[in-house]
């Protein structure tokens, strides 16, 4: 699968043990070591080395490190590990100038985290750097920047998120939404997660096990818009062989642009299924 369709990916604190075993048999469509926020300041070095023994391991999915951001004290090493270790991509956190990207060794693809005010004015420039895979919106930086107050449909948000994805569709890369902090509101999860399919995110980040499939499942495509897809390409075909150029489909219009969204929802469904 590659990261355009991934629909899940699983932040693990890398000082965890447990849950780095437990992450590998989670189905997320990836999984994302963190060295930063989530591992506190004497545990970096511990974290590091579990880290290295993880990606030693044959994983189900792709996994990318979060190292911290330029300019903390571990920068330098985290990026040695990701060197000496080699993560399917490497994830900068609070990155505000695409100028972050340009030192950086490796040739690991690069996923920039837009969480805060700077990062999200600049995304349009980062997300158009060429090592740049995808944009990650990180909104527990970036409400704590704003001084937004807490809201359940993220609304003091709903900018930065869809200047996120503006950026990063732009240019062909990969946006990924924001985690959703309450792991025992299920309900609360999927509704965030269908804004964020609905804003135009490809996936989701989450941080608990019990998030992984409910966001496999909203960013997924169901049997129904599959079914839904394959019979807007056969009434376009039969438009197109009796030499028209557009077509309607359940009373709509079709054009290129639907059969293209359609052919992309069918490819998207058999790689999932996949
Ligand atoms: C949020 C948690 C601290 C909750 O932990 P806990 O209450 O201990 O969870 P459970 O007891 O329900 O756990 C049940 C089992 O699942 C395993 N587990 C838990 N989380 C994970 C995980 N992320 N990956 C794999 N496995 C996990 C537990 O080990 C239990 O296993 P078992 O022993 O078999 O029962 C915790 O979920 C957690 O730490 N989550 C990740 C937090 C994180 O990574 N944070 C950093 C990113 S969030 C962020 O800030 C993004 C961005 O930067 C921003 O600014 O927005
Ligand atoms: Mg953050």
């Amino acid at each position: 699968m590659t990261s355009l369709t991934w629909r899940s990916v699983l932040y693990v604190p890398a000082d965890n043990l447990r849950a780095l075993e437990k992450a590998q048999t989670l189905g997320a469509d990836a999984v994302l070591l963190d060295l930063e926020d989530a591992v506190a300041p004497e545990r970096k070095r511990d974290a590091r080395g579990q880290a290295a023994a993880a990606l030693a391991q044959a994983w189900p999915c792709p996994v990318l490190l979060r190292v911290n951001a330029p300019g903390t004290p571990w920068h330098h090493e985290d990026l040695e590990l990701a060197l000496a270790a080699r993560p399917d991509g490497v994830v900068l956190p609070k990155v505000e100038d695409p100028q972050q990207l340009h030192p950086l060794p490796g040739e690991w693809p690069l996923w920039a985290m837009i969480e805060t005010p700077l990062g999200v004015l600049r995304a349009p420039e980062i997300a158009a750097h060429g090592r740049a895979a995808g944009l990650i919106a990180g909104t527990n930086d970036l409400a704590r920047a704003l001084r937004t107050r807490p809201d359940p449909e993220r609304r003091p948000l709903l900018h930065a998120l869809s200047s996120v994805v503006l950026a990063a569709r732009a240019h062909g890369k990969v946006p990924l939404d924001a985690v959703y902090n309450n792991v025992r509101d299920p309900e609360g999860f999927r509704r965030e997660c269908r804004q964020g399919r609905d804003l135009g995110f490809a996936g989701k980040t989450v941080i608990h096990p019990l998030q992984v499939e409910p966001a496999n499942q909203e960013f997924g495509v169901t049997d129904a818009e599959a079914e839904q897809a394959r019979a807007l390409l056969a009434a376009w075909e039969e438009a197109r062989a009796q030499g028209r150029s557009v077509a309607t489909f359940s009373g709509a219009l079709v054009e290129q642009m639907h059969v293209d969204e359609a052919r992309e929802v069918l490819a998207l469904y058999t790689r999932s299924a996949g």
